[in-house]
């Protein structure tokens, strides 16, 4: 069922924390161009989303923490739809969508691309998929992320998980990973960790007061960190 919404811009525009966080790191603020006047369709997620009855995990750590290889691991084991925020805005890029520019810049620069992009992006990809359990990696990477997405999904997660490492270990591994990502450069690297520190993680501590946050020690290799993260699904996925 499709409904009539304004688009997400009010939300965005009257939450303050993260335009200031941004001019406070310097950033130039990426003004969205979503008019509050503007209507736009969206289907009807919160009600469909609450039907479904869907298990919701939030996958958070600095860049090159390890959130996507063990993503990977976890689908394997447990069999959840795997959506990286990172990736399906590269994907948006790469299929030259209208702010594929700006999405770019902001990529290039480490900043945080507004949540009605992100937020947008994700619910049609939970809305299309059939999977009722998704590794949401790389999001909320802000308090407003945050609650854009609650507000417009009518979803919390049920759990989070929190890849802890070292500042040097994670640029080594982000240096080393030859993708060929625009933002795997020490200069981007270094503005990723400082937004990662001052925006993300006021949301780990969120989680971590509601009793939602599993904080993992992520050094060591790819298989001693699964080691750790997979009791956390076992007790809910009988493996
Ligand atoms: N435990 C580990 N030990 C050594 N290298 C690792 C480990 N886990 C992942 N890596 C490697 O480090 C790099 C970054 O890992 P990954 O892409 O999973 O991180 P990420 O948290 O998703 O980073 P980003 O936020 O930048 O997307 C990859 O090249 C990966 O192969
Ligand atoms: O919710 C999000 C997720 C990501 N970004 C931007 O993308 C890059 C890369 O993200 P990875 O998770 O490391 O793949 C990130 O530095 C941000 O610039 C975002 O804006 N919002
Ligand atoms: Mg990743």
């Amino acid at each position: 069922m499709w409904r009539r919404v304004t688009s997400l811009s009010p939300v965005i525009s009257t939450s303050k924390p993260t335009s200031l966080d941004q001019a406070a790191l310097g950033f130039k603020i990426w003004r969205s161009s979503f008019s509050t006047e503007t209507p736009t369709l969206v289907k009807d997620g919160p009600t469909s989303f609450k039907e479904r009855n869907l298990f919701i995990t939030f996958v958070l750590g600095g860049p090159g923490s390890g959130k996507g290889t063990q993503c990977q691991k976890i689908v394997e084991t447990f069999g959840f739809k795997h959506l990286s925020a990172g990736e399906l805005l590269r994907r948006e890029i790469e299929s030259n969508s209208e702010q594929w520019s700006q999405m770019l810049n902001t990529i290039k620069e480490g900043r945080i691309v507004p949540s009605e992009v992100t937020v947008k992006l994700i619910q049609q990809e939970m809305e299309s998929s059939d999977s009722n359990k998704f590794l949401i990696d790389g999001f909320p990477r802000t308090e407003e992320n945050r609650i854009a997405f609650e507000k417009f999904t009518g979803l919390e997660p049920n759990v989070v998980l929190f890849f802890d490492c070292p500042e040097e270990e994670m640029v080594k591994r982000v240096l080393n990973r030859n993708e060929g990502r625009v933002d795997d450069n020490i200069d981007t690297v270094k503005k990723r960790l400082k937004v990662f520190e001052i925006l993300n993680l006021p949301v780990i501590d969120y989680y971590s007061k509601r009793g939602k946050l599993h904080k993992i020690n992520a050094v060591g290799t790819e298989d001693e960190i699964f080691e750790k993260v997979r009791p956390i699904f076992s007790a809910c996925a009988g493996k």
